[in-house]
């Protein structure tokens, strides 16, 4: 066991392959314990009615409860256990239940927006931007947001053009800046994923 977790953030767009590349690393550290967390967990709780709920920009950083996720990973940090949050994505909002984790060697934290708090980026030692084209992430998202999350085409580039797009110009894509490692064409770059899991390893090997 490591005296302090390896705290690694992956962000990029939605669609990018963040939780393909996240997965990727989750499978690579064998020996050591792993926890993942989603910055998605930590959409904020709305009282509106469904219809407006729909109407949420979910791609802007106060539609998260950063502090609450600050909170979390600082715990995690400290080798303490955390109630991550549940979201439902039909409902579009929290869900009443939590998920219960053990601080772990290593936590992946995984979001299209968590190079924007400069609190969270202080917390992680290996920053990664997945770097994918827009009309990849968009082809990627319209089919996920129609086959997972219960969305209609309409709704799907209606979001898209209106708060999707924009945000992302606005907030997610002027992060890469913080990253340290930018990985091109997501979760198929073995060769980028190598790298970085050969870095995790040594930081783990130095730490242990
Ligand atoms: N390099 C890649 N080539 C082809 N498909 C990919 C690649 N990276 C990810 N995908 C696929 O694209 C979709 C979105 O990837 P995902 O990792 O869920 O993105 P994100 O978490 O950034 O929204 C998934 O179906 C995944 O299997
Ligand atoms: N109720 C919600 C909540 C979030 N979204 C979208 O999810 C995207 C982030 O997740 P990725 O796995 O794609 O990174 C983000 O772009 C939100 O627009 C949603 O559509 N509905």
């Amino acid at each position: 066991m490591v005296q302090k977790p390896i705290i690694i953030g992956v962000t990029g767009g939605s669609g990018s392959g963040k939780t393909t590349v996240s997965q990727r690393i989750y499978e690579s550290v064998a020996g050591h314990s792993v926890a993942m967390i989603q910055q998605d967990a930590y959409y904020k709780h709305s009282d509106l009615p469904i219809e407006k709920r729909r109407q949420i920009n979910f791609d802007h950083p106060l539609s998260f409860d950063t502090d609450r996720l600050l909170a979390d990973l600082q715990k995690l940090s400290d080798r303490q256990a955390v109630d991550v949050p549940i979201y439902d994505y039909k409902l579009r909002n929290p869900s009443a239940e939590t998920r219960h984790q053990e601080p772990k060697d290593v936590v992946i934290i995984e979001g299209i927006l968590i190079l924007d708090d400069e609190r969270l980026r202080d917390l992680m030692d290996i920053k990664v931007y997945v770097d994918t084209d827009d009309d990849i992430r968009l082809l990627r998202r319209v089919e996920r947001d129609i086959h997972e999350r219960g969305r209609s085409v309409e709704n799907v580039f209606a979001q898209y053009l209106k708060t999707v797009k924009p945000m992302y110009h606005q907030f997610i894509e002027p992060t890469k800046r913080y990253a340290d490692v930018i990985i091109p064409e997501g979760g198929e770059n073995s060769v980028a994923i190598d790298l970085l899991v050969t870095k995790v390893r040594s930081v783990l090997k130095h730490e242990g």
